[in-house]
């Protein structure tokens, strides 16, 4: 991790986001709609599609798994990817996280890579979570969520990665990590993101009541930046990004560096035996019968 002036200190091959890659498409470009030249080209995977704009150095990334964007192992590692490519690409400074998906920017976890499912693949789903995160947290790069959905529990955790949030203003798109309603927790790295964000107490509220924010008390409780009405999400988070973007790189990256390092290196620490903690505790009988329930209760909701 070089800290000098031109600072990249997102850490490097933690892992290896391609040996995850089942059948993804990543890679492809193609012309965006009405779109010209190289800064109009867009790129991307099956899941995750980036519309660069080389002129601005902002880079727009849209998650599009469908129906909720449920984190699966395929969404997180092209993430990861998509995340590199553009990390790398020193004309990007900074990227608009956004969701393809009416209603949900994120439904956090896909339970379904961890109910009914073995312990090796617990594994590789949670390190591929602890990756993204890390990535995500330590980021030289801007980051702007645009949650134009609801953005419970893993969601909320990718937005609260990001630098600044800005949320539609729709009752419907609630915020928060709600685990303790699934019955399991939210392990270290994610209790300190919420505290770094909206401190001690209102955490240890949130986090043991699993509570959801609708737009006015998340802006309230300091989850996110701004509330805006659901048409004015992307501008806003454009304008929020030009605000970021004033300031020279090497002096934000290095606060960013100097604000969220400690955290991520707790993580990094005990990377192995947070990876061990998830796989005993959600491979418990118990917590399978949870997350089962929890699961048929969500597929029994829509009928
Ligand atoms: C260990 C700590 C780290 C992280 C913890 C987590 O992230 S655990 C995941 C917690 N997530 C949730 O509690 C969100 C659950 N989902 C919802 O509340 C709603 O789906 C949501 C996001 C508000 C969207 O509502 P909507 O009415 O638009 O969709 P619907 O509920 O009908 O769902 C459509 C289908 O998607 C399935 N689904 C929803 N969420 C998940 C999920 N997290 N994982 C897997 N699958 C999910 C849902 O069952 C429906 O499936 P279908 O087969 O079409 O019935």
């Amino acid at each position: 991790m070089a800290l000098a002036s031109g600072v990249r200190f997102a850490p490097r091959a933690l892992l290896r986001p391609w040996a995850l890659l089942r059948g993804t498409t990543l890679g492809r470009t193609e012309p965006a709609a009405g779109g010209g030249g190289d800064g109009a080209r867009r790129f991307g995977s099956q899941r995750v599609l980036v519309e660069p704009d080389a002129a601005s150095g902002v880079a727009v990334m849209k998650l599009r798994n469908p129906p909720v964007n449920a984190l699966s192992l395929e969404l997180l590692t092209e993430l990861v990817i998509s995340l590199e490519k553009l990390e790398n690409d020193k004309t990007f400074r900074g990227i608009i996280l956004t969701s393809d998906c009416p209603r949900v920017f994120c439904a956090g976890l896909d339970l379904t890579e961890i109910c009914g499912r073995n312990p090796a693949h617990c594994a590789e789903y949670w390190k591929a979570m602890q990756e993204l995160w890390l990535r995500m947290y330590l980021s030289s790069l801007v980051l702007v969520a645009a949650i134009n959905g609801a953005c419970p529990a893993g969601g909320c955790i990718i937005a609260l990665s990001c630098d600044c949030r800005v949320l539609a203003d729709n009752p419907k798109y609630r915020i928060g990590l709600n685990e303790t309603l699934l019955g399991i927790i939210a392990p270290f790295w994610l209790k300190d993101t919420y505290v770094n964000t909206i401190g001690h107490r209102a955490s240890e509220q949130a986090l043991q009541l699993g509570s959801l924010f609708p737009p006015a008390e998340a802006l309230q409780v300091g989850l996110v930046d701004q509330v805006v009405p659901e048409d004015q999400v992307q501008s806003t988070a454009l304008s929020e990004m030009a605000r970021w973007l004033a300031v020279p790189d090497h002096a934000r990256q290095l606060t960013k560096n100097m604000m969220r390092k400690a955290t991520a290196d707790r993580l990094l620490r005990q990377r192995d035996a947070d990876t061990q903690n998830f796989v005993s505790f959600v491979c418990r009988d118990s917590i399978q019968k949870s997350l089962q329930a929890y699961l048929e209760k969500l597929r029994q909701r829509k009928g």
